[in-house]
């Protein structure tokens, strides 16, 4: 299967999931760590970077946890998911937001408010825009931000988790090489091939990717509902958690 994924292009189609597909992730709802497996790993990432609203296991939905391994049992032995997140308090959302708000205001100090706005809002969900997903992802539990690591090392994909550049596009690396971005071919190739393990091997389960971020994907929340032009199905996790 890796070469099978490694091979095929990024394409952001996806099979639409069957009633026995939906009334199955309607049965897997609870909320579980993510770490059920010695393959997956949470790195706990803000948490580490202090962001306000943070917990100290990584939760998500059962069917996301399960898929996740079935995606793993599909790649060799030495392969591991590590999760830099998972579900996410609305408390954790709003920091975040401000987070990397605050950050690019440092890195262009002259945008205005509104187009800083606006950069942000492209890598983040603001919990009070409903009209674009009514629940924040991370907030249902249906979404995960993850890497590959083969044995010890973490594959190389070509931009930091969370770095807000337009590099960090999924499919970016699909394009033909492009000398002026400042690194070499093989590395290019290298890392169109990592991201493909990781987007492939995550598609053939059932996630979708949010197509501007590498490392996100979604499972019955509002982000795969809106892939998929189907409804959604994980609302807020935080109120069974209360
Ligand atoms: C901030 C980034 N890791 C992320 O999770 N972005 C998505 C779009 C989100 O905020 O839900
Ligand atoms: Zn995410």
């Amino acid at each position: 299967m890796i070469k099978k994924f490694s091979e095929t292009p990024i394409f952001f189609e996806y099979k639409i999931p069957s009633e026995n597909d939906i009334n199955w992730l309607k049965n897997n709802s609870n909320a579980i760590n993510v770490e059920q497996n010695f393959r997956i790993k949470s790195l706990h990432t803000y948490k580490n970077m202090k962001i306000n609203g943070t917990q100290d296991i990584i939760l998500a939905r059962q069917a996301v946890v399960l898929k996740l391994n079935e995606a793993l049992e599909l790649l060799p032995n030495e392969y591991t998911f590590a999760v830099f997140d998972a579900f996410r308090t609305i408390e954790t959302q709003f920091a975040l937001f401000r987070y990397i708000y605050n950050q690019q205001k440092q890195m262009n100090p002259s945008k205005t408010h509104s187009e800083l706005y606006d950069i942000t809002r492209e890598f983040v969900i603001h919990p009070n825009e409903t009209s674009r997903y009514a629940i924040p992802p991370h907030n249902s539990g249906g979404a995960l931000d993850l890497t590959l690591k083969h044995e010890d090392s973490f594959l190389d994909m070509g931009t930091d988790f969370d770095a807000v550049t337009p590099a960090s596009y999924t499919n970016f690396f699909e394009q033909e090489f492009n000398e002026n971005f400042g690194i070499s071919k093989e590395r290019w190739l290298l890392i169109r091939k990592n991201r493909r393990i990781l987007f492939n091997s995550m598609k053939y389960v059932g996630f979708t990717n949010f197509q501007v971020e590498w490392w996100h994907f979604d499972l019955g929340d509002c982000m795969w509902a809106k892939e998929l032009e189907q409804n959604w199905y994980f609302h807020s996790m935080e109120k069974s958690l209360k």
